[in-house]
């Protein structure tokens, strides 16, 4: 079961590597390791489990974070309607590529955190509003989805993560709350 202690912090390399592709068919490894990732997010936002183990939330996990510099992420957006219960989005993301996004920026208006970052970073970090994804998912079936809003930021921070950047990285140095014109900000 991955812990805190499994996650690597920043100054830690493998967070600035760019990750390399997983064959199919996958890896005993590496498909036990995308349940893994998956189950860390489940306990994470489980308020008994999250405190139990001394869990962060999170809402994705990169391979990278747990120092396996492989192309693979688990993603899990709670429900944002209240009438509904399954997750507005739950996958286990191998080989993801963004193959089109919208001109249009959005960004989170509480700005992002990262598990592999134990501070602050104040600021708007501007992403895709939207874009076209494509993955496999663990059989080896290429998936390909269109994601928006909160969703679709979630996965360009974890596919960031693939490519050895995060989150401050998009943060405006001279003004960390510059918005440009037309960006989304997302409550
Ligand atoms: O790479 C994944 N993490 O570091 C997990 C912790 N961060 C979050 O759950 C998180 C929080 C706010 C905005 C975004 Cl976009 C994300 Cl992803
Ligand atoms: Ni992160």
């Amino acid at each position: 079961m991955i812990t805190m202690d499994d996650i690597i912090r920043e100054g830690h390399p493998t967070l600035r590597k760019v990750a390399e592709e997983v064959s199919f068919p996958l890896s005993e490894e590496d498909r036990q390791l995308g349940k893994d990732m998956m189950e860390f997010l489940e306990n994470s936002q489980d308020p008994v489990k999250a405190e139990e183990l001394d869990l962060r939330g999170g809402v994705g996990l990169a391979a990278p974070q747990v120092d396996v510099s492989k192309r693979m992420a688990a993603v899990l957006v709670p429900s944002s309607d209240p009438e509904r219960e399954e997750p507005d989005f739950q996958a286990v993301l191998y080989n993801p590529k963004i193959m089109s996004h919208s001109v249009q920026e959005a960004c989170l208006s509480d700005g992002e955190g990262c598990l592999s970052v134990d501070r602050e970073v104040p600021g708007y970090v501007p992403r895709s509003a939207r874009i076209t994804l494509t993955y496999f998912n663990e059989e080896g079936e290429q998936q390909k989805i269109r994601l928006k809003n909160y969703t679709a930021i979630v996965v360009q921070h974890e596919i960031d993560h693939l490519n050895g950047v995060m989150f401050y990285d998009h943060i405006n140095g001279q003004n960390p709350f510059a918005l440009k014109e037309g960006i989304l900000v997302i409550e």
